[in-house]
């Protein structure tokens, strides 16, 4: 079986203002091409654990694989590679840059990886705008366009370096109902086309129920 991601027994407390044991043994794991949601109360540690699985938080005991490598204790740098090969971000706000062109918005991750000249990257990050539909946004400013379309530009960003995994915090948590079902219809052809898995936090059961699985956390826990 194909793991892309392998949480072991993860622990988390936060120090202050008085030792919190916000994550209470974590283990876990997400198949190649599989589609999960996390759920779960506000505050139960949803965005911690998301946060940990991202490699941003290293503060934490138990173990994380992605792709069958060990990426516990690695360092600053290593890290950071990691997560920017392997991993695709969608968050509920989008982060696009204003004044940059949709196209040029997309290319960022792929400029920071440095793997590929400035050609390819254009090449590719048009081939993943004409992925969603939205190749004809291309030129446009990010600001200029609709929120459900700069959703899709972000999703288009967040596939720019073929990652293995799409982590998102509440994607569809700005969204209107259309648009929502939309981000998820893209999810879900990105699963079963092209073998990628996701793991999307969420508080919109209609989205939730419609993945492969629900890892529901109560109080730290998964139950
Ligand atoms: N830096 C911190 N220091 C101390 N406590 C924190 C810190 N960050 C979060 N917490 C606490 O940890 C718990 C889990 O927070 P977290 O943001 O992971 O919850 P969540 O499930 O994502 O909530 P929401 O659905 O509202 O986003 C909460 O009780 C929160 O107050």
């Amino acid at each position: 079986m194909n793991i892309v991601l392998e949480a072991n027994h993860i622990n988390k407390y936060f120090k202050k203002p008085v030792l919190f044991h916000v994550l209470k043994d974590i283990s876990f794991q997400i198949k190649k091409g599989e589609f999960a949601s996390i759920m779960g109360k506000s505050g139960c540690g949803k965005s911690t654990l998301l946060y940990i699985l991202s490699t941003m938080d290293t503060d934490y005991d138990g173990e994380l694989y992605l792709n069958n490598q060990l990426v516990t204790n690695q360092d600053r740098d290593h890290l950071s590679y990691i997560r920017n090969k392997h991993i695709g971000f969608v968050f509920q706000f989008h982060y696009l840059l204003s004044e940059f062109s949709v196209l040029e918005n997309v290319m960022l991750p792929a400029k920071k990886l440095a793997e590929k000249s400035y050609q390819e990257i254009e090449y590719d990050a048009f081939e993943k705008l004409k992925m969603l539909n939205i190749e004809h946004l291309a030129k446009k400013r990010a600001s200029q366009v609709s929120g459900g379309e700069k959703q899709r530009i972000a999703i288009a960003r967040a596939l720019i370096n073929n990652p293995s995994i799409i982590m998102g915090d509440e994607p569809t948590g700005n969204l209107d109902s259309h648009n929502a079902e939309n981000v998820f219809n893209i999810f879900k052809k990105l699963s079963i086309e092209q073998g990628l898995s996701l793991l999307i936090v969420t508080h919109d059961d209609d989205f939730a129920n419609k993945t492969d699985r629900i890892i529901q956390m109560a109080d730290g826990k998964i139950i």
